[in-house]
């Protein structure tokens, strides 16, 4: 295939990537990273056919090859952008912007002092280094990655290297080596450069289905509103808890809680409002504890609170010091301050406990903080001693 053709070709790839990836993320909805890769696509295309046009006429070589080159390395540049936005990476602009710019200075000065080897050099020693960019946003993935992952990790790096090789044979041998001559070598920094269209096509896609897969484990164990332990996983952390019960020891305790008339809040202000309410009112609560503390989402607005190694009556002073947080913290919500309260039933996990009669006993004590007027603390009355 002649140079010609695969600038033409590698424009014409760059196109239907971008419409490719339209297409995948319509389905989805726009992720963070889209339009920064579609830009990236679109650039890439428009810049190829610059250069494609380079000698035709139809385009001045004059505005061809800088504009060319311009346009590309701020394609490749935004390329690597999305991947490394993909990986997590939101400040990447702070770097990548003044690293484009530079890199089109560079190349408009090296296209002033010699038109044609300088610019090569420069062409090739940014463009290597941009897809360098791109594959050390993949390799943050190395460890969990999939076999898929590291060969595209390792492909894209030694593609890019090959790119960047070219620059360094151009400066260092510009007639070219033995059968390696100046036409051949340029040939094969044109097939690198398809190849890294592809695999970095693949590497995007790759990436946003890892995000998804992250994203679903996510979602199986955290309430995704206020960003709690759900349920499974508020039983799963309680387990062990209630296994150390049955050994002599220091006692945990497991504390109820439920938000005090919260139908109220979302019949006045709308379950938008009462999502906010809940999220602001759990952040309240979740201020309050110690890192080995463990708030969950039970269901609806009802939570659990456990207490490693803390007897009742600590236990009952830490419902009460949440009590008063969230009395004293009114939600600002767009149609008002909403004032919530919480009240609490607090047990010690005992050793002769199941998970059954452990939230039995903790929902009674909570129940009887409802019915003594709520915004309380209960304790669950103590285990009897043994006869
Ligand atoms: N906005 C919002 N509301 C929720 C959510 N989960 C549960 N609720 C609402 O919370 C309310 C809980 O009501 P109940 O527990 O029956 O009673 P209450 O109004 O809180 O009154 P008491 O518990 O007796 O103090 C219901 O209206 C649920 O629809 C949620 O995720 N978001």
């Amino acid at each position: 295939m002649d140079i010609t053709t695969m600038l033409f070709a590698l424009a014409l790839g760059n196109l239907s990537l971008a419409a490719a990836l339209f297409f995948y993320e319509y389905e989805r909805g726009k992720s963070l990273s889209w339009s920064t890769w579609a830009i990236a696509k679109q650039c890439q295309a428009v810049a190829w056919l610059l250069l494609y046009f380079n000698g035709s006429g139809v385009v001045p070589d004059a505005v061809a090859i800088p504009v060319g080159y311009g346009v590309l390395f701020v394609g490749v540049g935004l390329e690597a952008g999305a991947l490394w936005e993909s990986a997590g990476r939101l400040a990447w602009r702070r770097i990548a912007y003044p690293v484009m710019g530079l890199s089109v200075a560079l190349f408009l000065a090296c296209y002033a002092i010699d038109e044609a080897g300088m610019r090569v050099v420069a062409g090739a020693l940014i463009l290597g280094v941009l897809h360098l960019a791109g594959a050390a946003a993949l390799a943050r993935g190395w460890r969990g990655g999939s076999m898929l992952h590291r060969f595209l990790v390792i492909s894209i790096t030694v593609l890019a290297l090959l790119v960047a090789a070219r620059g360094i044979l151009v400066l260092t041998m510009p007639e070219g080596w033995g059968w390696l001559s100046k036409g051949l070598l340029q040939v094969l920094t044109s097939a690198a450069l398809y190849l890294l269209m592809l695999l970095n096509g693949f590497g995007y896609l790759l990436l946003a289905r890892e995000h998804q897969r992250v994203e679903l484990d996510r979602l199986a164990l955290v309430d995704p509103l206020t960003d709690l332990p759900n349920r499974r996983s508020f039983f799963a952390a309680l387990a062990p808890w209630m296994a150390l019960a049955r050994r002599p020891g220091q006692p945990s305790s497991l504390v109820m809680l439920d938000f005090d008339q919260f139908k109220r809040v979302n019949d006045s202000y709308g379950h938008p409002a009462g999502d906010t309410v809940l999220r602001s009112v759990a952040e309240v609560c979740k201020r309050q504890l110690r890192d080995s503390d463990q708030l969950g989402r039970l269901v609806g607005v009802e939570f659990a609170l456990l207490l490693p190694r803390t007897g009742i009556e600590e236990a009952m002073l830490v419902a009460e010091r949440i009590r008063a947080a969230v009395e004293a913290s009114p939600v600002k919500t767009e149609r008002a301050m909403i004032s919530m309260t919480a009240s609490f039933g607090v047990t010690v996990i005992r050793p002769d406990d199941s998970t059954v009669s452990l939230f039995k006993r903790a929902d009674e004590a909570l129940r009887a903080a409802k019915e003594g007027g709520r915004n309380k603390v209960v304790a669950a009355p103590a285990a009897a001693p043994p006869v």
